[in-house]
């Protein structure tokens, strides 16, 4: 049995006992944790919140050693031909870049401020700002985030909301999870479309674009939460559009592997179902900091700009 097969009878099966329990899915669904919530361990850690307030300006200033522009350009340039050639038309183009931080995984996760936290052993530490999927009274939602402007240009939520490049960038990436909703749920509808919302960023504030999509489930939805995660995987917004082809594409051009980062976890606490997705994401590997980090790429994209924002999104908001 392929490991994404095992994900899934692992989920349906805890699902329909009815009992809390945690989870999280690598990107490429070859690794997870599924562990009932009254046994997790205790180097296992996290938060899901949905407070809106939880925003704060304190910086954590991160030494940064970027991979260098032209190397991320040979794969920005490799992007662009492949989207002349029509094989995609949005990709997330992610990279490893390593960090100095005098700071243990367990104090950035202390300090860290964030809607959903989550330190796995001393593996990783993740702060995320993104919802993946949350399923309550039978309802499934969404709420995909595209779009990144640095929250103190003047009139930077009108500017964004203005732009017709991020609008295309934002309404392709509704209509890939519009689709992938669709795969799983009925009477699919966006329920709000491009709301703005603040994030602190290292120096800088970023307001991030979201929208939110809404489907409806049937009843045993329980017994299925592997049937419903595993078709949803990996999240589009991590990947771009259209899916298969272009998750093929950044195995070709990312020269790393994502592992956790851009997966998701969450918890189903027994009744409902709360998820998010992997980004803002420091990883240890043999001893030293590495935080991954990305952004969409469109026919449009200019590769200084794109490079910009993937380093930009390196920060601990505090
Ligand atoms: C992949 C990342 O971000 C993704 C790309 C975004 C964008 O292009 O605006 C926003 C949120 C994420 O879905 C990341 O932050 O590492």
């Amino acid at each position: 049995m392929n490991k994404k097969e095992k994900i899934r009878k692992l989920l349906n099966k805890n699902g329909s006992e009815s009992e809390p329990f945690f989870f999280m899915i690598s990107y490429d669904l070859t690794k997870y944790e599924i562990i009932k919530l009254n046994q997790l361990p205790k180097d296992i850690n996290f938060e899901l919140s949905d407070d809106k307030s939880i925003f704060s300006s304190k910086k954590i200033g991160i030494e940064k050693f970027p991979l260098d522009f032209k190397s991320y350009k040979i794969a920005f340039d490799k992007i662009q031909k492949n989207i002349k050639e029509g094989n995609s038309y949005l990709l997330n183009l992610t990279i490893k870049t390593k960090i100095d931080i005098k700071l243990s995984l367990d104090e950035i996760y202390k300090y860290a401020k964030s809607k959903f936290k989550l330190k796995y052993k001393d593996e990783f530490v993740c702060f995320s700002p993104e919802k993946f999927v949350d399923i309550e009274n039978n309802k499934i939602f969404t709420y995909p985030m595209k779009g990144t402007i640095d929250a103190n240009i003047e009139d930077a939520q009108k500017k964004i909301l203005a732009n017709k490049k991020e609008m295309a960038e934002h309404t392709m990436v509704v209509d890939l999870l519009r689709n992938d909703l669709s795969i799983v749920s009925s009477k699919v509808r966006v329920e709000k479309f491009r709301y703005c919302e603040k994030i602190s960023a290292g120096k800088k504030d970023l307001l991030q674009v979201s929208s939110k999509i809404k489907g409806e489930l049937n009843s045993d939805w329980k017994s299925k939460i592997g049937d419903i995660l595993t078709s949803l995987l990996p999240a589009g917004s991590i990947t771009g559009t259209p899916k298969i082809k272009t998750v093929e594409i950044l195995k070709d051009v990312e020269k790393y592997d994502r592992d956790y980062y851009t997966g998701i976890a969450g918890i189903f606490d027994g009744e409902n179902l709360y998820s998010f997705v992997l980004i803002r994401f420091i990883e240890k590997i043999q001893n030293e900091l590495y935080y991954k980090s990305g952004g969409g790429i469109t026919c449009d994209s200019d590769a200084i700009l794109e490079y910009k924002e993937a380093l930009d999104k390196i920060y601990i908001p505090t």
